[in-house]
């Protein structure tokens, strides 16, 4: 990381610590309620710039033989490292993620996942976010995975020309979220 970063004030739309964040875009295959093969996963605003994320291990999610696959987890650490921008109001994309998986994670858990981000410089937003299992088997206080990602902000144009491909009606269109 620079050396050179800074960090975003917590704004005052932010919602107050334990209250619920909204999905960022309703056809989203980590938390849109209008993707029904999607993750659903939940936010949950913490203290300062701390984000949290849940995700239940559904069955099709396997990799390994009873365990989540891999690309699902880092699915799941580019949601909750995105919402964590949700502070700066606007929209990012992902430039760069990488995971760590530290310990196999098995199908039915709850994972719980806490995301801030570390530092800006102009438009690279550095995050990082680690994972720990809160329900199931083998729930306890031990980190199961880490991540690190780089977000690049955005102006809302960047999708535009993605919009014929975009199926139905969205009903929370991103970066115009209900914060
Ligand atoms: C009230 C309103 C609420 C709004 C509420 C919003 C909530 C928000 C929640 C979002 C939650 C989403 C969670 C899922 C997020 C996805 O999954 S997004 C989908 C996956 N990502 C993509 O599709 C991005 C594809 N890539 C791109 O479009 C372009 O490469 C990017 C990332 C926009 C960058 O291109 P660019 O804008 O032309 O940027 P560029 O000028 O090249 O680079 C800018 C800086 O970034 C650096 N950089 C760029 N790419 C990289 C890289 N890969 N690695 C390292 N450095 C890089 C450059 O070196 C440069 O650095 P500096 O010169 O400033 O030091």
């Amino acid at each position: 990381m620079p050396d050179d970063l800074t960090l975003p004030p917590r704004p005052d739309f932010f919602p107050a610590p334990g209250g619920a964040l909204p999905q960022h875009w309703s056809k989203c295959f980590g938390c849109g309620d209008d993707q029904p093969a999607g993750m659903a996963m939940t936010f949950t605003a913490g203290e300062g710039l701390e984000v949290s994320g849940r995700l239940t291990v559904a069955q099709r999610y396997q990799g390994g033989p009873g365990v989540i696959h891999g690309g699902i987890l880092s699915v799941a650490f580019d949601e909750v490292q995105g919402m964590a921008c949700m502070v700066l109001g606007g929209p990012v994309v992902t430039g760069h993620l990488e995971i760590d998986f530290a310990r196999p994670i098995p199908l039915g858990s709850v994972l719980e996942f806490r995301a801030r981000i570390d530092g800006m410089v102009r438009r690279k937003v550095y995050t990082s976010a680690e994972a720990r299992i809160v329900e199931g088997p083998t729930a306890g206080d031990t980190v199961v995975a880490t991540s690190r990602g780089l977000f690049l902000t955005i102006k809302p144009e960047h999708f535009a020309p993605m919009a014929d491909f975009v199926d139905g009606v969205p009903v929370s269109p991103f970066g115009t979220s209900s914060l």
